[in-house]
């Protein structure tokens, strides 16, 4: 068996990791820990996990984190990585944070405003194939953010297959509320969210802009620049992302329609769906599957990519896990939901 330690167990991601790890047939839960909420029954926090209710989380240490195989940081930005430098060189970390994920030290600077702590292999397996590469037997882990993954896999054939020009490239992504995490948020109480929808981080300054730019330009192998506007949605979970771009010229339906196949042909947790049928968050609550649809708008030459992911799922915590399974060397899929929760 695999034990496995949760920093951050109070949180939605921590929440929706242990959840899922409830259903690893591999893995053990070990240590549980938290920041002011340790000393508390998880049944308190999270009433859904009813295995586990009777755990008392503990404080955040490496003391507390350590004799464990993987050990999962769902702690806020620039909290993981002085925790991770005092852990075994030996044991899995894998970072559900931003704070490895980005390479460039100066974009860091520039949309976190802190120092740069480095970077780790990129926990997106279908990104290409050194990021499965990469993953194999990783020692360090960054999690992807939940609209960089959504972002990132609706336009990424597009640029894998040449079919959509560098710049010029702009996404629009709604985000259920819990992508903010349980802290307190004046625009996220109830009487704020529920029945409106509405922009936040617009003008380039969301700190995603630079990740997904970072994984298109990764795949594109030339820089590609991105314009991000994120909307909240009154809903607890969920993203749908549209993604458009402008194709080269003579560049048809068929040829677009074929580099989307191509790439996702054979991915459990990423499906194109039939043509025709759009995704919506609806079908992958609690699922680990990403759903992608793709069109030509020739009238303006644009390819139109639309995703939706569950971003507590494999927005967070169950892309968090596969990594881990591939780290482990175990399939990639186990204790892995491919369904929904519908309606
Ligand atoms: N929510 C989402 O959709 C996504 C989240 N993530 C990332 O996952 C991480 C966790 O996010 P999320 O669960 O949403 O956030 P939450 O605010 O829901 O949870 C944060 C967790 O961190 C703990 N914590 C806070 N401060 C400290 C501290 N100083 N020392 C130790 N523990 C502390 C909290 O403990 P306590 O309850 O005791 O305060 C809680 O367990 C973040 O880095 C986030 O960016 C990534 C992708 C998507
Ligand atoms: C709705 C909402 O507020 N979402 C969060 C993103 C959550 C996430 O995935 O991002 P990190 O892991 O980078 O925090 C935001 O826009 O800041």
């Amino acid at each position: 068996m695999i034990s496995v330690a949760v920093a951050g167990a109070s949180g939605y991601a921590g929440g929706e990791l242990l959840r899922l790890l409830l259903g690893h047939p591999q893995v053990r839960i070990g240590s549980l820990t938290a920041g002011g909420n340790a000393g508390t029954r998880l049944g308190e926090l999270h009433p859904h996990l009813g295995p586990l209710a009777d755990r008392v989380l503990a404080q955040t240490s490496p003391d507390t984190l350590a004799g464990h195989d993987v050990v999962f940081l769902a702690l806020p930005h620039g909290a993981s990585a002085a925790l991770a430098a005092d852990l075994p060189d030996d044991t899995v970390v894998i970072d559900c944070g931003a704070d490895f994920r980005l390479t460039d030290a100066e974009q860091w600077q520039a949309f976190y405003g802190s120092e740069h702590a480095g970077s780790w292999p990129y926990g997106l397996p279908e990104l290409d194939a050194r990021a499965r590469r990469e993953l194999n037997g990783a020692k360090r882990i960054a999690v992807p953010g939940c609209y960089p993954t959504a972002a990132t896999l609706a336009l990424a054939p597009a640029f894998a297959a040449g079919i959509a020009q560098p710049e010029d490239v702009v996404i629009v992504a709604a985000s259920g509320t819990s992508g903010a995490g349980k802290g307190l948020k004046p625009h996220l109480l109830g009487a704020e969210v529920m029945g409106a929808m509405s922009p936040y981080g617009v003008g380039g300054g969301h700190r995603h802009t630079p990740e997904i730019e970072q994984n298109l330009t990764r795949v594109a192998e030339v820089p590609v620049t991105v314009s991000f506007t994120p909307t909240l949605a009154p809903m607890p979970r969920g993203i749908l992302a549209t993604c458009t771009a402008k194709v080269h010229p003579g560049v048809s339906a068929n040829e677009v329609r074929a580099a989307y196949e191509k790439a996702y042909g054979t991915e459990r947790f990423v499906q194109l769906l039939p043509e025709g049928q759009w995704p919506t968050t609806g079908a992958v609550l609690a699922s680990n599957c990403v759903h992608v649809q793709v069109a030509l708008d020739e009238r303006v030459g644009r390819v139109i990519a639309v995703s939706a992911e569950d971003n507590l799922t494999k927005g967070t915590a169950g892309g968090a896990i596969q990594s881990m399974n591939l780290a482990l060397g175990i399939p990639e899929e186990t204790g892995l939901p491919t369904t929904g929760v519908a309606p």
